[in-house]
């Protein structure tokens, strides 16, 4: 057995466990009047209502016992520090200073990083208020209609979540695309109806080196100077997001259309710095601040309260109840706005990258327990009618978070109170279930009878129990989203302290493009591959003949 799942705090929360496994939410909810009373936490305008868990205050007490045997106060102290906490990496973990609109001095190898993040956002501002503002040029003298992103993973997933899900902030005649897949057809499909004098290529790529990211960057580049022909006007077309100067200046790129971020910024923490930009292009440069204001005072929050009062905490805890006690394998993220429609993949990257690690810290093979959740999701109502049905009635337990504004962007007729209505009713829905007592007096009421009325009744039946958060803000606005992010990224810090893993690798991406590396010489020419496994070896020699 691992050191975590002897310790004490781990063995009580297993033995209440046995007590709680049979217990129903309606019953701890017909007991207590004040279950939500007791069961939901506020920050700002933020509401998380917890109380549809299968937990009970003594539940909760054991959750927290377990943060603070991991020491998840000290980790966070060392975190905010800049201390180097990704030890396989020899990195700080600082995404919270990109944010950090207090100015405390943050320092690494001993100096304060402050001064350069900050001038990184002066430098943000002032070319997102050129290009904006229409006084940055094209190479022709016309102004920037097209943005164009190059990036991948977190050089990619941040930006299009926070510009789709801040839509009504952004300036709507100038259009933020995105290219990601190395597959042609993305980069092809993009740049069909956009023209090269009015369109601007941000090359976002922590290491400068990413295989699609490059490939991409120089297709973009080719089709740039066909229209250009001079290499000269890249300067006014090209600007680089990376913290890989010579590769950008290699590249072609103009120094100062450089944005520079640092190795302590993790690339799935990185919407915060300066691969933010096509961000701040969209919504302007006051409204990415008011994002970080959201993010620092979540970072705050999460800091200085208390396990009790503490929102990422709480998730957090409450995703190891499941994964580690229930056994749950998922988490569905649910956002009601249509707005967030990209959240849950953004979080699959955040949370999937982060926490997908079967070796500890100390290099340990995990053998006894679960560590990150395989994280999934989609807009309702959308998903109401494709998957809910498993979630209510499979043979899985799917802990689920719904996340709801009470204000609509888009207050038409009645849709936002439907909607609205319908988030209220799942999760209510999902806790309660459907007793076969209430099924039979239902089809009784119908007129059903007899044997086709007992037939009919076990799959009409709803067993609940299934347990939600419910997340509820009044509006989706800049600073919201940003508290709502740092939430999240706060509560998969938690959850990798508890399950002593560093979150802040990903090794586990390398030995794919590794063998990618080698396999692509083999495509081509007509040799015949001999060099893998069969399968690999025939299902290479089966493209080759049919390309
Ligand atoms: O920004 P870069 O260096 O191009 O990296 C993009 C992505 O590359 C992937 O390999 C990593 O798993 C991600 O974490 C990263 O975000």
């Amino acid at each position: 057995m691992s050191k975590l799942t002897q310790s004490p705090a781990w063995q009580a929360l297993a033995t209440h466990h046995q007590q709680m496994q049979s217990v129903h939410m309606r019953e701890l909810f017909a007991k207590d009047a004040g279950r939500f009373d007791s069961f939901n936490l506020k920050f700002e305008d933020i509401l998380l209502d917890y109380s549809k868990n299968r937990i009970t205050a003594e539940t909760m007490k054991l959750l927290r016992a377990l943060a603070t045997q991991a020491d998840l106060s000290g980790w966070t102290a060392k975190m905010f520090a800049g201390e180097k906490i990704n030890t396989t990496e020899g990195r700080a973990v600082l995404h919270v200073a990109l944010r950090n609109r207090s100015n405390r001095p943050i320092i690494v190898d001993g100096q304060d990083v402050m001064p350069a993040v900050n001038a990184v956002l002066k430098h943000m501002r002032e070319f997102s208020d050129a290009v904006r503002g229409g006084s940055w040029l094209g190479y022709t003298g016309k102004k920037i209609t097209d943005i164009v992103n190059i990036g991948i993973g977190g050089s990619d997933l941040g930006p299009v979540m926070v510009t789709e899900a801040l839509k009504p902030y952004s300036k709507r005649d100038l259009k933020v695309h995105f290219v990601s897949n190395v597959d042609g057809t993305h980069i092809a499909e993009t740049l069909r109806t956009l023209n090269a004098e009015t369109t601007l290529f941000l090359v976002a790529s922590k290491t400068f080196t990413t295989q699609e990211t490059m490939t991409n960057a120089q297709s973009a580049r080719a089709w740039f100077l066909k229209s250009a022909g001079d290499e000269k006007h890249i300067a006014k077309h090209f600007a680089a997001l990376s913290t890989n100067e010579p590769a950008v200046k290699k590249f072609g790129i103009d120094p100062a259309n450089m944005f520079e971020f640092w190795d302590w910024v993790g690339g799935r923490y990185s919407l915060w710095s300066a691969i933010g930009l096509p961000i701040a292009l969209a919504i302007g440069m006051d409204n990415f601040e008011e994002l970080l204001a959201g993010a620092h005072a979540m970072d705050e929050h999460f800091r200085t309260a208390p396990l009790e009062q503490n929102l990422p905490a709480t998730l957090a805890l409450i995703g190891v109840w499941y994964n580690d006690f229930f056994n749950a394998q998922t988490l569905a993220i649910l956002p009601y706005d249509q707005y967030l429609h990209r959240f849950a993949a953004y979080f699959q990257q955040g949370d999937m990258e982060s926490n997908g690690k079967y070796v500890t810290k100390d290099g340990q093979t995990i053998a006894d327990y679960q560590t990150g959740p395989i994280v999934w999701g989609e807009p309702g109502t959308n998903g109401q009618h494709a998957f809910y049905q498993l979630i209510h009635q499979g043979t899985k337990l799917i802990p689920c978070d719904f996340i709801a504004p009470a204000q609509s962007q888009n207050p038409i007729s009645d849709h936002h109170p439907i909607l609205l209505s319908n988030y209220f009713a799942q999760t209510e829905a999902l806790m309660k279930g459907k007793t076969a007592d209430e099924v039979r007096a239902e089809l009784t009421k119908e007129g059903k009878t007899g044997a086709a009325l007992e037939a009919l009744i076990p799959h009409k039946v709803f067993q609940g129990n299934k347990p939600t958060n419910s997340i509820l803000f009044k509006k989706l606005t800049p600073r919201t989203l940003g508290s709502l992010i740092a939430l999240y990224e706060h509560k998969i810090f938690t959850q990798g302290v508890i399950w002593n893993i560093n979150s802040f690798d990903q090794w586990g991406v390398e030995l794919g493009k590794q063998l990618a590396k080698a396999i692509l010489p083999e495509l081509g020419g007509d040799a015949k591959v001999t060099t893998h496994d069969a399968s690999t070896n025939g299902l290479i020699n089966y493209y080759k003949a049919q390309r």
